[in-house]
């Protein structure tokens, strides 16, 4: 695959659209959905259940959410009024989206900062029928930043439980290495993870995220062979700004079990192969790719290369408020890229359910209901 569909971490020239943006607690979906979906399937995405595989604890902090934490702390450079995030949270290119992510980072200070976003981020899965999350929380970015570690996890996990009983959305944790800060923080995050006195209930996997570009994946092998050892799944991002190699590497000593993005796998016709063959799926995250400039347009992204080599896509958000969307606004997305119907939409929800690491009466429930919401609404 040519140059246009990937880039590694430097500056583009200007994306020709951004995505729709909201401010303050507008309803998610209303001004987000891709304008192109027929209003039919975008009625259809809005009630369909879903999985979200690739989303952002930090990164899913609402509008409302990030300015009533930089109201607190006003020493901050994150803006106070919701309206001006949607400036704030435009990006020049992959770096400078890393930067203002831990601008947001840096806003969350207590135990009861960390409750509050994680519970305001089950809300709004549970409105766009998310019934299954898989939510990517950075511990050493907190534990570094002097929230202690034991009351970190009361936090998350308190708010995982409320979230069930008040949404009825199942969330679990992946914790991740913030590759760019290294080794240390590689050591502290599978200290966390698998430290039978912290390590909390709802974490099923261990990620790296970050940028990729003089990040090798490969120096974390021992770190993700203990969080392998410890009974978590692997599920590092690879190839989201770096050519397909990375991807080589993270299942190669990684041993990645879910690729995070892995969009550079297009240019790689042996590598998709290898994905299709052994049933490794991507977690796609289309206006991702976009508002950090990895890829050019959502027309120039390669999820139909994907589909097309009988790889596994998985839809997903990735930061939504950051990058102006929604899960269903993704999904919108996938079915104007890919071509889809109400089936096609429902098969891709389906993926996601399948692919996760849910329990099977978990997976089965959720794929059933699936399934009834699409027959009652094809009857209609
Ligand atoms: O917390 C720190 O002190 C710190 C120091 C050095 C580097 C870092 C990071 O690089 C944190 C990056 C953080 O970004 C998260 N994230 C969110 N969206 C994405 C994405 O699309 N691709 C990669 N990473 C992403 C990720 O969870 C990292 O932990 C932090
Ligand atoms: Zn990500």
């Amino acid at each position: 695959m040519g140059p246009s569909h990937r880039s590694a971490d430097h500056p583009r020239p200007p994306a020709p659209c951004r995505p729709g943006r909201r401010s303050g607690e507008e309803p998610l979906t209303e001004h987000l959905v891709d304008p192109r979906a027929p209003r039919d399937l975008k009625a259809f995405v809005a009630g369909l259940p879903k999985a979200e595989l690739h989303v952002h604890h930090v990164g899913s902090a609402s509008p409302r959410i990030v300015s009533e934490l930089a109201a607190r702390h006003p020493d901050s450079k994150v803006p106070t009024d919701p309206a001006a995030l949607v400036d704030y949270f435009s990006f020049t290119d992959f770096a400078h989206f890393i930067e203002v992510y831990l601008s947001v980072v840096d806003l969350i200070r207590t135990p009861e900062d960390v409750r509050l976003l994680t519970f305001e981020v089950a809300r709004d899965l549970a409105r766009q029928q998310v019934r299954y999350a898989e939510l990517t929380i950075t511990p050493f970015s907190s534990t570094r930043r002097g929230i202690d570690e034991r009351a970190f996890m009361d936090a998350i996990e308190d708010a995982r439980k409320a979230a069930e009983s008040e949404f009825g959305t199942v969330l679990r944790w992946c914790f991740d290495i913030p590759g760019e800060a290294g080794l240390v923080a590689a050591q502290e995050t599978v200290r966390l993870a698998t430290d039978d006195r912290l390590r909390p209930e709802g974490l099923v996997s261990f990620g790296l995220g970050g940028p990729e570009v003089g990040v090798p994946r490969p120096q974390f092998k021992p770190y993700f062979d203990r969080a392998i050892a410890a009974g978590l799944h692997s599920v590092p991002h690879a190839g989201e700004t770096t050519g397909p190699e990375t991807v080589w590497d993270a299942l190669t000593h990684l041993r990645a079990e879910r690729i995070g993005h892995g969009t550079s796998s297009a240019q790689d016709p042996k590598l998709l192969a290898h994905l299709a063959e052994h049933r490794i799926p991507l977690e796609v995250c289309p206006t991702s790719n976009i508002a950090t400039r990895a890829v050019r347009t959502l027309d120039e992204h390669p999820i139909k290369e994907f589909v097309e080599a009988g790889v596994i896509v998985t839809i997903n958000s990735d930061d939504p408020p950051m990058f102006g969307t929604d899960l269903d606004n993704e999904y919108a997305v996938a079915a104007r890229l890919l071509d889809l119907d109400e089936r096609g939409l429902a098969d891709l929800a389906k993926n996601a359910v399948e692919v996760s690491f849910l329990d099977e009466p978990g997976k089965a429930r959720i794929k059933d209901e699936i399934d009834a919401y699409t027959l009652r609404w094809l009857d209609r």
